[in-house]
């Protein structure tokens, strides 16, 4: 039987508790002496040091189910407590769980139940906030009858819909809850969160880019082929990498080869020698020249889909559909609209086990996230023999693709190289941050936010770029009212305005004349470049004011923007530059995104929520 939420045994729960009879918001304050004489003998930096141990064991614990648990993530739960014998964080653990498959009890009951009694005032370190799916709340009902007194988080949900609900529901009721990179901050702390991207890396990049996460896998000899000229490949690898390359299988939803592998190799691409998942094969052919037997058309080891052209052989379309095969067509065949199609059909994470060709059409369409390079101590040589990328249309060794995060093992005579093409996205970085979020827009919550983008001016909400062609009436140089062709005219203008120098004044005459906006910046940002010494001293400090007054103009003189601008209440703006860093949001959420700071912050003004000080028509 699990404790009650005060920690009180069963039979005396019937007597409400006096914690229970407070408000909600005080109960955490009641609770906080209580934990911090847990904890009395540890210093700061100690404290840190054992959670950041045991929450990446809570990763590592989570990891166990890893390929099992698709299209839910994987969860791990550590319960400890301070013992005061010894200083050995892992010889804290109380109780420890993960989530198994979809359907099967939630890692905080298992490690719960594993904890019993012990787990009364003790931390649950959980690599991921729990998904409260459907209204199933049991992660956060557990801890609380369980008498955990406080929570460390490495990730916030990813999912906009679930991110922030577990804790916010934790928090009510009088639990601590202490998120990674928001409530503690080291470079341990770092460490351990990277074990929690790491760990739902598919997740992530499913929700960051709507494409499951790609990994690409090859074997070569040491002199950088994939097979003999004759196509001839088994094995380059040797027994114990091909068994890692099982357990990769047995981590993925599906497995891609190209049709030219089906030919030559006729693989199977089961995981055959580890228990666990059995994922999906897919086979990509545009000219389904494929045999008509072949072990991959035997559903009985596995699912198999064949993704071919439209109107392609549909006689052997037919054959194969006999076998069980599944024939998907498509207007275009190609890795992105494959992996749009795998997004769909629910898959976290997919392997690529294709040759050359397949795998550089993959690269350039940017589906492929990560690499697994198996190197076997051979050299088979031939100029036409295969190598694990075909052309990717670079001709300069600056141009090629660096590797992130690249870790290096030796397996029996290989070595396996692994390392990120793209960086696995957090998506916990929220545009703006939680605390800035209330003085920006008290509306919008940071955590169950709508993110609206715009950047093109023929995007949606392309108006409000400030390279829309809105003209603004507002005073130029010599306080006269002047019609800036856009607000990026009246920016830019702004950097020389006030330095007493006849070239500033040519510049800012220069920008007056602009015909577009692009040339109106251009001017701006390589005259700021060149004669730094003619940009005004306070322009960093101002800057933001000058775009809010001429923003403000801009929605103030046309109607139907203020419209649009209020249609978007209770949405986070951004401005989705992927080079500004200052204005935009950048590629991933690294931008600062002051332009849609400011528009929101605009918006709350006109909706009166807040008061701004910044007046139109004020000298900047
Ligand atoms: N050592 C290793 O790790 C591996 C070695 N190999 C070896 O590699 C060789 C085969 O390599 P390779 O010829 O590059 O074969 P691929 O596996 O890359 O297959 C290429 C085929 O993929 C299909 N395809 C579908 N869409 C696309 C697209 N958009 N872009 C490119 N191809 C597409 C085409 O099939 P279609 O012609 O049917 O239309 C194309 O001919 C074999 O010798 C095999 O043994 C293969 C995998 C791993
Ligand atoms: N040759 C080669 C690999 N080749 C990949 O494995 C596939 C064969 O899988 P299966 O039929 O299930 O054993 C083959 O078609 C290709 O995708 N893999 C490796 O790890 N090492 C190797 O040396």
């Amino acid at each position: 039987m699990l404790p009650t939420p005060c920690g009180v045994a069963p039979a005396a729960a019937a007597s409400p508790c006096p914690l229970l009879l407070l408000p909600r918001r005080h109960r955490r304050l009641l609770l906080l002496p209580a934990l911090r004489a847990a904890s009395v003998s540890l210093s700061a930096a100690a404290s840190h040091a054992h959670d950041a141990v045991l929450l990446r064991r809570a990763a590592g614990v989570a990891d166990r189910s890893a390929g099992l648990t698709s299209p839910h993530p994987n969860f791990g739960c550590v319960i400890a407590r301070p013992q005061l014998e010894t200083d050995n964080a892992e010889a804290w653990v109380v109780g420890e769980g993960f989530l198994y498959a979809q359907g099967t009890p939630c890692a905080e009951l298992l490690a719960a139940q594993e904890a019993g009694e012990h787990a009364r005032g003790a931390t649950a370190y959980l690599n991921l906030e729990p998904g409260d799916c459907y209204g199933d709340s049991t992660a956060v009902s557990t801890l609380v009858q369980a008498g955990i007194t406080r929570v460390v988080v490495g990730l916030r949900h990813p999912l906009k819909h679930l991110r922030g609900k577990a804790i916010q529901s934790l928090r009510n009721e009088g639990i601590q809850v202490d998120v990674v990179g928001e409530d503690l901050h080291s470079k341990l702390f770092k460490e351990a969160l990277k074990s929690c991207l790491v760990v739902n890396a598919p997740l992530l990049y499913r929700a960051a880019f709507r494409v499951p996460f790609s990994v690409l896998k090859y074997a070569m000899t040491a002199d950088g082929k994939i097979a003999a000229s004759s196509g001839h490949a088994s094995w380059v690898s040797g027994k114990s990498s091909r068994g890692r390359v099982f357990e990769l299988r047995g981590r993925s939803d599906a497995i891609i080869v190209g049709g030219n592998t089906v030919r030559l190799d006729d693989p199977r691409l089961t995981a055959r020698h580890v228990k666990g998942h059995v994922p999906v094969r897919i086979v990509m052919s545009q000219s389904l020249n494929l045999p008509e037997e072949a072990n991959l058309w035997n559903v009985n080891d596995a699912y198999t889909i064949v993704a071919t052209q439209r109107g392609a052989r549909r006689d052997l379309q037919k054959k194969l559909a006999l076998k069980g095969v599944e024939v998907v067509e498509f207007d275009m065949l190609n890795p992105r609209d494959v992996m749009s199609y795998c997004y769909d059909r629910g898959y976290l994470s997919v392997l690529w086990e294709c040759g050359g060709t397949l795998a550089a059409s993959a690269i350039s369409a940017s589906v492929i996230h990560k690499v697994y390079a198996f190197l076997a101590p051979k050299i088979i040589g031939g100029v036409n023999a295969p190598t694990p990328v075909g052309e990717l249309g670079m001709n300069q060794m600056t141009q090629a693709i660096d590797l992130i995060d690249v870790s290096y093992e030796q397996i029996d005579r290989d070595m396996l190289m692994s390392g990120f093409i793209q960086p696995i996205p957090d998506l916990s970085p929220v545009i703006p941050s939680v605390d800035e979020m209330p003085s920006i827009d008290p509306e919008v919550s940071p955590y169950e936010t709508n993110i609206i983008s715009f950047y093109k001016t023929w995007d949606t909400f392309g108006a409000f770029s400030n390279f829309s062609p809105h003209p603004i009436h507002m005073p130029d140089e010599t306080g006269d009212y002047f019609t800036w062709l856009t607000v990026e005219h009246y920016y830019q203008a702004h950097k020389f305005i006030g330095v007493d120098s006849p070239q500033a004044r040519e510049i800012i005459q220069e920008i007056k004349l602009a015909k577009s906006p692009e040339e109106a910046a251009r001017i701006g940002r390589t005259r700021q470049r060149e004669f730094q010494e003619l940009v005004r001293p306070d322009w960093d400090s101002i800057k933001t004011d000058v775009m809010y007054r001429a923003i403000k103009c801009k929605f103030s003189t046309y109607s139907h923007l203020t419209d649009m601008l209020l249609s978007t209440a209770g949405s986070v703006l951004v401005e989705a530059s992927p080079h500004d860093l200052f204005w935009g949001g950048g590629r991933e959420g690294e931008g600062m995104n002051y332009l849609g700071r400011l528009l929101m912050q605009l918006r709350s003004e006109i909706l009166g929520t807040i008061q701004t000080t910044v007046e139109v028509g004020e000298p900047a």
